[in-house]
């Protein structure tokens, strides 16, 4: 594999967005791709599997890199931890890229972006973990804790969490688990294609495709360079969802010409989908608190070519007097640590903290309080996460029965992130007496 610097600069520029600037992964890669279309497959797929594989790994790298550097990693600048991170992922993940390469062009990338000075530094620390890297010891069993955090590249605190609520050997499955290449799933709506018809555009197209077993209208997809340039993705056949979250539409099965709100709806997967079910009768309000993310619930509504559905900016926080005891259907999706999806959003574990997650909680009780009320007699209400966090799935459902009790539970489910069932997702449906 020949990556140019370029590439590789690139690399490192979304890296420091994401780490050093905050922004979300799937974003700043998306935002990137998007700017450089023009790129060869190759290069693209270098870049996202660099940029992914880092982030995956940044527990462990970074512990790789403090065996070999008189410097610690936390203590470094951010460009030259983040070129070493990289680098590192390289070496020890990437058979194609040669360790020189991976050397010598991160020693370029450093004087590139004005640390001449430490091209000596970079290429000494990289050398020698080039040359010693299959004798590097994890942390010692008795430091459990530390043990499993680097192995799995989890930060301690998320580990302590889970195994309080889970046994070891699911927590070591999860864990496992996210480091997993995941597939890209897709739900297409057959009242607009036949799945033979999608079948054979998508292999006109480039892209492989894979049956998923037990729901019809959904494909996994492989092999696809670039989503938005595909003339199926655009003429809206099919929205990227993964399977956990189809479950929300199916569980909650409207019946036609049913009212449904969905108060927390960006991009609006779960809303078009009840939209599609509703078969063109009814109507779908899906909410979000900002312009953009409204904005992006109507790219997705055009392109699904659906017309029983709305996107509208509603914070789900404050009382919408006309919308008490109107809905059939009410969807909270809500906010959440996404500590269930770290398989697709892995800088997620390093950005969410304990404080974030209690606030969260709150904010979730907060919602539910205020969209509860939506829901008419006889009607539905749907809480949804991506989470595993006990604190804001069954036991907000336990808060939520006891402060309401004109509602009682029908079905909840948390599921595990796991291969043939998907991502980390928690579902608890309710009916108002
Ligand atoms: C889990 S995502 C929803 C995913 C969506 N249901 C889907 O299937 O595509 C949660 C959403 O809640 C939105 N949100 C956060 N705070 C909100 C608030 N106070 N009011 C309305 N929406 C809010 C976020 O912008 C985010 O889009």
């Amino acid at each position: 594999m020949a990556q140019s610097t370029n590439t590789r600069d690139l690399v490192l520029e979304i890296l420091l967005q994401i780490t050093r600037d905050g922004e979300y992964s799937h974003i700043a890669l998306k935002n990137a791709l998007d700017q450089y279309q023009y790129l060869k497959k190759q290069d693209r797929a270098f870049i996202t599997r660099v940029v992914n594989g880092t982030l995956e790994r940044m527990i462990e790298l970074d512990y790789i890199i403090d065996q070999f550097s008189k410097v610690k990693v936390n203590k470094m600048k951010p460009v030259i931890r983040t070129i070493l991170r990289s680098a590192v992922y390289q070496l020890k993940y990437m058979d194609s890229v040669p360790a020189s390469a991976a050397c010598n062009e991160a020693v370029k990338l450093a004087v590139n972006r004005g640390f001449g000075s430490l091209r000596g530094f970079v290429n000494g620390v990289l050398r020698n973990i080039a040359r010693n890297l299959s004798d590097v010891k994890g942390p010692p069993k008795k430091e459990r804790l530390r043990a499993l955090s680097v192995q799995y590249s989890l930060p301690e605190w998320i580990l302590k969490e889970w195994l309080l609520e889970y046994e070891e050997e699911t927590v070591c499955a999860m864990a496992e688990e996210f480091l997993n290449e995941r597939p890209l799933t897709v739900r297409f709506n057959p009242d607009r294609i036949s799945k033979e018809e999608l079948l054979k555009m998508l292999k006109a197209e480039g892209v492989s495709v894979r049956e998923v077993e037990g729901i019809s209208c959904a494909l996994y997809l492989s092999d696809v360079d670039y989503l938005m340039k595909l003339e199926s993705f655009k003429k809206g056949y099919y929205q990227v969802q993964d399977k956990s979250s189809m479950q929300v539409a199916m569980w909650a099965s409207p019946k036609e010409g049913d009212y449904i709100i969905d108060v927390c709806a960006a991009p609006g997967g779960k809303a078009i989908h009840l939209a599609e079910m509703l078969r063109g009768t009814g109507h779908v309000e899906a909410r979000d608190l900002t312009e953009y993310k409204v904005g992006l619930i109507w790219d997705n509504i055009r392109r699904s070519g659906m017309t029983n559905i709305e996107a509208v900016q509603r914070d789900a926080r404050v009382r919408d007097e006309a919308s008490v005891g109107k809905a059939d259907i009410v969807i909270a999706d809500l906010p959440c640590s996404g500590l269930g999806v770290l398989g697709r959003k892995p800088d997620l574990k390093y950005k969410m903290t304990q404080e974030t997650q209690r606030e969260l909680v709150k904010l979730q009780q907060e919602i539910l309080s205020v969209t509860a009320e939506y829901v008419k007699a006889g009607g539905t209400l749907i809480y949804s996460t991506c989470t595993i966090h006990r604190e804001e799935n069954e036991r907000n459902a336990r808060w939520f029965e006891r402060q309401f009790p004109q509602f009682h539970m029908l079905r909840e489910c948390q599921n595990l992130p796991n291969r043939s069932l998907g991502d980390g997702f928690y579902i608890a449906m309710f009916r108002r007496t």
